[in-house]
């Protein structure tokens, strides 16, 4: 079976299953040679399901290398066994780790780069919504951001014998707007944006050879939507659950894979540094921020 993904792939992509003649498979082999992201290694956190799942596979069907980091261990041997079964078991590597931990997550990153030889995509997505709890919502969003922002760097950037590459950490439409009903889920996301900018720029300066972008989403297809009426997650505003409901229906549900396909946007386009690309039902822009007078 043919399956051309033909919105990001550059050349028809053939699916090929473990029953396939050796011909296809031979295709298979030199498709995969021929892709944008072939000889890439890429790490995506939070990769066992929504939309890090959804990275993870353009990531592979674009001819890359995937660390799956995840703290959801059954999830992700799940998704391990069903990409081994699209991809090949040496196309991906599944961390289970914490983003939370600076261990975990250097153990990880080492063990990527030991296994595949190097590192040239990060996507720093783990995050959830939990306005109860809220310091370990910041402790992921924010300070798991950070981490893995920094453990990218000390491993891709030129002057520590890196290759270079691209970081893209997941933000949202919340990082650009206040979202009422989630104020520490806001804060994180807007955090996550001040400090890519401002990790951007330095990177720039310093010339380390790695570009960092901010990925902006507005609600889209996954499990975390049940945070918006939870009273677990909402806490103090869930009395805010009608407000919340309404601006789903107002804004709509984007598809995870359109929100993928503008991830690969980020990653492939050697044009994008510091900036944040905004995906909505209408479409995806890149946001214009405003301009400090000197
Ligand atoms: N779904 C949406 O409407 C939107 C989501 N986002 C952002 O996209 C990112 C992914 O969210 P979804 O895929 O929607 O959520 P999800 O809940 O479907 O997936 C999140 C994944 O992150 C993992 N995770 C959670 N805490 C972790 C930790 N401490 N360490 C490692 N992994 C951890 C979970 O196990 C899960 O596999 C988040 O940063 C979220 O804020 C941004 C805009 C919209
Ligand atoms: C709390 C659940 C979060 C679920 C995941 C997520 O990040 C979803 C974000 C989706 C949209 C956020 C929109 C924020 C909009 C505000 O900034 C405000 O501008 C909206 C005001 C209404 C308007 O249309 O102007």
């Amino acid at each position: 079976m043919i399956c051309t993904y033909s919105r990001c792939l550059l050349i028809p992509f053939v699916k090929c299953s473990s029953s396939v003649s050796g011909p296809v498979r031979l295709l298979s082999y030199l498709t995969t040679l021929m892709m944008a992201l072939h000889g890439k290694v890429a790490l995506v956190t939070g990769a066992a399901q929504g939309l890090g799942k959804g990275f993870s596979e353009i990531l592979l069907q674009n001819g890359a290398k995937v660390a799956l980091l995840d703290v959801n261990e059954k999830g992700g041997k799940v998704l391990k066994a069903a990409f081994d079964k699209e991809y090949g078991p040496d196309r991906t590597l599944l961390l289970t780790c914490t983003v939370e931990s600076e261990e975990q997550l250097k153990d990880a990153f080492q063990k990527t780069v030991d296994t595949f030889g190097g590192l040239d995509i990060v996507c720093n997505n783990a995050g959830i919504v939990n306005e109860n709890n809220w310091e370990k919502c910041v402790s992921i969003n924010l300070n798991g951001v950070v981490r893995g922002t920094y453990l990218a760097l000390q491993h891709m950037k030129k002057e520590n014998g890196g290759r270079g590459g691209v970081i893209v950490n997941v933000s949202s439409l919340a990082g650009l707007g206040p979202l009422l009903t989630a104020p520490i889920y806001t804060a994180t996301k807007h955090g996550v944006v001040g400090f890519s900018r401002a990790m951007a720029d330095a990177s720039s300066v310093c010339d380390y050879g790695v570009r960092i972008n901010m990925l902006c989403p507005s609600f889209a297809d996954t499990s975390l939507l049940t945070c918006l009426t939870s009273d677990e997650t909402a806490g103090q505003f869930i009395s805010l659950r009608g407000v919340a409901e309404k601006m789903k229906d107002q804004f709509g549900v984007l598809e995870v894979s359109v929100v993928a396909e503008n991830f690969l946007k980020l990653v492939t386009d050697e044009s994008r540094n510091g900036e944040a690309l905004m995906v909505q039902m209408q479409g995806a822009s890149y946001v214009t921020f405003p301009k400090m007078s000197a």
